[in-house]
């Protein structure tokens, strides 16, 4: 039995829809179909959740909202009139929007409940267009497969009883179409996974019938080295371990999502990423162990939109509590970091900037000036990211002078090097602006 999961680009409009009906007739195993909302049809286009979330803002703030509504059922009467499906299901989810306006939900709430109709209509049309093709499928609401989760305002967290509901779809007939992205809490209230989470609901379907295989499906052949957007073909990549590609996914190979490894690693289901659009391509395989290889870089990702606090104090390493108090500062401001590394006397807190407002950066530079009593204490904006990832790196001599000689080739000047914690890769802090001619760089060191 396999999970298949069809992302935005997958189902953006009525002929991909068609492709996703030829790939779910061609292979019986697939049993198990999880969908995304509608997303781009080229490049200039919206994706189907940032419609909705325009029309949630301005319906809940009293703004001007009608023409994102219009916008919004074009696009889906397009797709069920072009499929040739019933107008009824038009109506439905037109319905679906009003009694989300209608209902007294509280602010986030209601929002969530605009933002998941793309991935529920989409799952609506898609088991709609099978039956019409005479195959036997039905939608499946995630309350009614079990997806049962706890509310977080980052995105919604799994709750691990929900396993046990989700194995029972195994004794399901025909093929069942279940919407991605969003889940229930024991509540009954409807919560979101954060952005990209519809790979995090086939991830944690595949888990709970212990499938043979999740699919992954998307617009390319394969995960690349590195991002195509910024090299032009470059390698692609045949097989990939969970370890490598969560810390790609997280690095910004947004191909997958970070966090929809957990649930098929710890159930140990192979995942396969594959082409909607050219579906006999292998794809690229992510699986628990793979043999040992002498190039042991896989990939490099990057992202931007990084900030760090440097924090410096004499004798630091001595002073008991030092972290403690620190860290303590950024919860208590409700703030999360995503690196931090140490020296001696200093420390890197690396923040993304969505997480620090002016307002707050003023308040905590404040504190840790005050409660800590530090040294120096400043603020630096516009950083980018960069993660060097392959099994057996941590072995591998003159992994870190390769890529050092790369960035020093391109002139690019390293703000922080972190390669203690993980094992299978390597980071580097450097200015947004270089981000490109670093990348480029470091792909002819390592793959050219
Ligand atoms: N290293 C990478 N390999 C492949 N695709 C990547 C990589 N990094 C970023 N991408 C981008 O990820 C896109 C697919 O992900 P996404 O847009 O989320 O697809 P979907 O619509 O199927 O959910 C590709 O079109 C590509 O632009
Ligand atoms: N539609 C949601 C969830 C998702 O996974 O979408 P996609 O498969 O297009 O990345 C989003 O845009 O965040």
């Amino acid at each position: 039995m396999k999970v298949a999961k069809f992302g935005g680009s997958s189902v953006a409009d009525a002929n991909q829809f068609r492709k996703v009906g030829n790939i779910i007739k061609e292979d019986d195993s697939r049993k198990l179909i999880v969908v995304s909302a509608p997303g781009k049809r080229h490049e200039h286009d919206v994706k189907m959740t940032d419609l909705l979330i325009r029309l949630g803002n301005a319906y809940v703030k009293d703004e001007k909202y009608k023409s994102y509504l219009i916008t919004i059922m074009d696009r889906f009467s397009k797709i069920i009139s072009e499929l040739k499906l019933s107008d009824q299901l038009t109506k439905e989810i037109e319905d679906k929007l009003h009694s989300i306006m209608t209902s007294d939900l509280a602010y986030d709430d209601m929002l969530n409940c605009f933002k998941a109709v793309g991935e529920d209509s989409s799952a609506k049309i898609l088991s709609a267009y099978l039956q019409s093709l005479g195959i036997d499928a039905k939608y499946v609401n995630p309350k009614d497969a079990g997806i049962i989760v706890k509310n977080d305002p980052c995105g919604a967290q799994l709750l691990p009883e929900s396993f046990e509901a989700i194995y029972e779809l195994r004794q399901e007939k025909g093929i069942l179409v279940i919407p991605g992205f969003f889940g229930y809490t024991t509540d009954g209230i409807l919560a979101t996974f954060s952005r990209g989470g519809s790979d995090i609901t086939g991830s944690i379907i595949a888990a709970g019938v212990k499938a043979e295989l999740y699919e992954n499906f998307t617009d390319v052949d394969s995960v690349y080295s590195v991002n195509p957007s910024i090299i032009n073909n470059p390698k692609e990549i045949k097989v990939l371990t969970y370890r490598e590609m969560r810390e790609l996914s997280y690095a910004g190979f947004s191909v997958f999502h970070d966090e929809a490894l957990i649930p098929a690693f710890n159930a140990h289901i192979p995942v396969c990423i594959k082409n909607t659009n050219n579906p006999s391509a292998p794809g690229t395989m992510i699986v628990a162990n793979k043999k040992p290889n002498s190039k042991c870089v896989v990939g490099i990702a990057s992202d931007s939109g990084f900030s760090s606090f440097y924090i410096s104090k004499f004798l630091m390493n001595r002073e008991l509590g030092f972290g403690r108090k620190l860290f303590q500062i950024l919860e208590e401001e409700e703030v999360s970091f995503e690196h931090a590394p140490s020296g001696i006397d200093d420390m890197s807190i690396i923040i993304r900037d969505s997480q620090l407002t002016e307002e707050k950066e003023a308040i905590i530079v404040e504190r840790f000036n005050k409660e800590l009593q530090a040294d120096i204490v400043t603020v630096h904006r516009d950083l980018a990211l960069i993660m060097i990832v392959g099994e057996g790196m941590k072995e591998t001599i003159g992994m870190a002078q390769t890529a050092t000689r790369a960035l020093g080739e391109a002139k690019v000047n390293i703000e922080m090097i972190n390669q203690g914690s993980s094992e299978v890769s390597m980071m580097f802090g450097i200015k947004s602006n270089d981000l490109h001619r670093a990348i480029k760089s470091l792909y002819n060191a390592f793959f050219e």
